[in-house]
């Protein structure tokens, strides 16, 4: 595990717009080799102050290969990385940053005071806030038990509390319900949402789509190292759907979608043969019925959908296989 701990630093940009002052990290096409492996290809992305970003890939993508090499434990190949702008050095920066990468380990025998108690010596960090951090991982009332005696999911959360002792800017998670049960999983999602809350900026790594949509305000899907998606989780929730259609004639239908702006990636599917057009708009079904009737077009089916969040994760991951 690794915590990294300082004092804040106030008004040192003073200066600087704000658009600057709130980029806590910034990462310029970020690589990472192992041999003839490109485990992180050429990334790039930013993190700004106060969001929740997940990133998002199945097992192998290069999510743990990204975390390390931005706090430091892992040597890029090339590219590069700005914590707070670049105004101090990566050392001094990652003082400001709380990080869990890897399992929580703390000393069986001592309780959980005693072990945060080392910590913030280790740390150099006053030990008067224990009981608070405690508090927002749920474990005040546990404090005087040994650590030996809590489960996966208690020692998850008192390696939250941990990183959390010198009020860091930024919390990284690794996989943060890993091996959890489901009560567990969802104990450590309601914490996360609160640390935010607070105003803390969190970066997770997850390859639970579903975690993500449920805790992530932004989300950066990878796949073999590669980018395929950054932006918000509402706009890549905010597909306008697709329709499905048949007509006596597939050929003149799919002509006169294929034309037409209302509609993208318009497909006869092979399983079904119903002509399948994605929206680029919000087009209510009478209106397309009526602006297809004009053209001497009249449907024998149509039926408005909208895709899950992880049907459209599945497509995009299976279109850059
Ligand atoms: N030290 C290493 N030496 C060689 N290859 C490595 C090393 N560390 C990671 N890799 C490889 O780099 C790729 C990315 O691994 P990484 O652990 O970053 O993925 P991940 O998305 O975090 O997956 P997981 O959640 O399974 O850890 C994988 O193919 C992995 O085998």
């Amino acid at each position: 595990m690794l915590n990294f701990v300082t004092k804040p630093q106030l008004g040192r940009h003073i200066y600087k717009t704000n658009t600057i002052l709130n980029t806590i990290l910034q990462i310029n096409r970020l690589t990472k080799r192992y041999g003839a492996l490109t485990a992180v290809d050429n990334l790039s992305f930013t993190i700004e102050k106060g969001n929740v970003y997940g990133i998002l890939g199945p097992n192998g993508s290069g999510k743990s290969t990204t975390l390390g090499m931005v706090l430091n434990v892992v040597n890029k190949t090339s590219g590069d990385f700005q914590w707070f702008n670049g105004n101090e050095t990566t050392h001094d920066a990652l003082k400001k940053v709380g990080a869990i990468i890897e399992r929580p380990n703390f000393y069986p025998y001592m309780t959980a005071m005693q072990n945060l108690n080392l910590v913030c010596k280790i740390k150099n960090v006053k030990n008067a806030k224990i009981e608070e951090k405690l508090e927002i991982v749920g474990l005040l009332d546990r404090k005087n038990s040994k650590f030996s005696t809590f489960s996966l999911g208690m020692k998850q959360r008192l390696a939250i509390a941990s990183a959390l002792l010198n009020d860091p800017e930024i919390l990284i998670l690794d996989e943060p319900t890993n091996g959890l049960d489901p009560q567990g999983i969802h104990q450590i999602r309601e914490i996360i949402r609160k640390i935010a809350a607070m105003g803390t900026t969190i970066l997770l790594a997850s390859h639970l789509l579903d975690e993500v949509e449920k805790v992530c305000s932004h989300v950066i899907i990878i796949r073999k190292g590669v980018m395929l998606y950054s932006g918000s989780v509402d706009e890549m929730n905010a597909s306008h759907g697709y329709v499905e259609m048949q007509a006596k004639d597939d050929q003149v239908l799919l002509a006169a979608l294929k034309n037409h702006p209302w509609f993208e990636k318009v497909s006869i599917d092979e399983e079904t043969g119903l002509t399948k057009a994605m929206l680029t708009q919000p087009i209510e079904a009478e209106e397309l019925n009526a602006m297809l009737f004009e053209k001497g077009i009249v449907l024998s089916h149509l039926v408005k959908r909208k895709e899950s969040l992880e049907q459209q994760f599945l497509e995009l991951t299976k279109q850059n296989a």
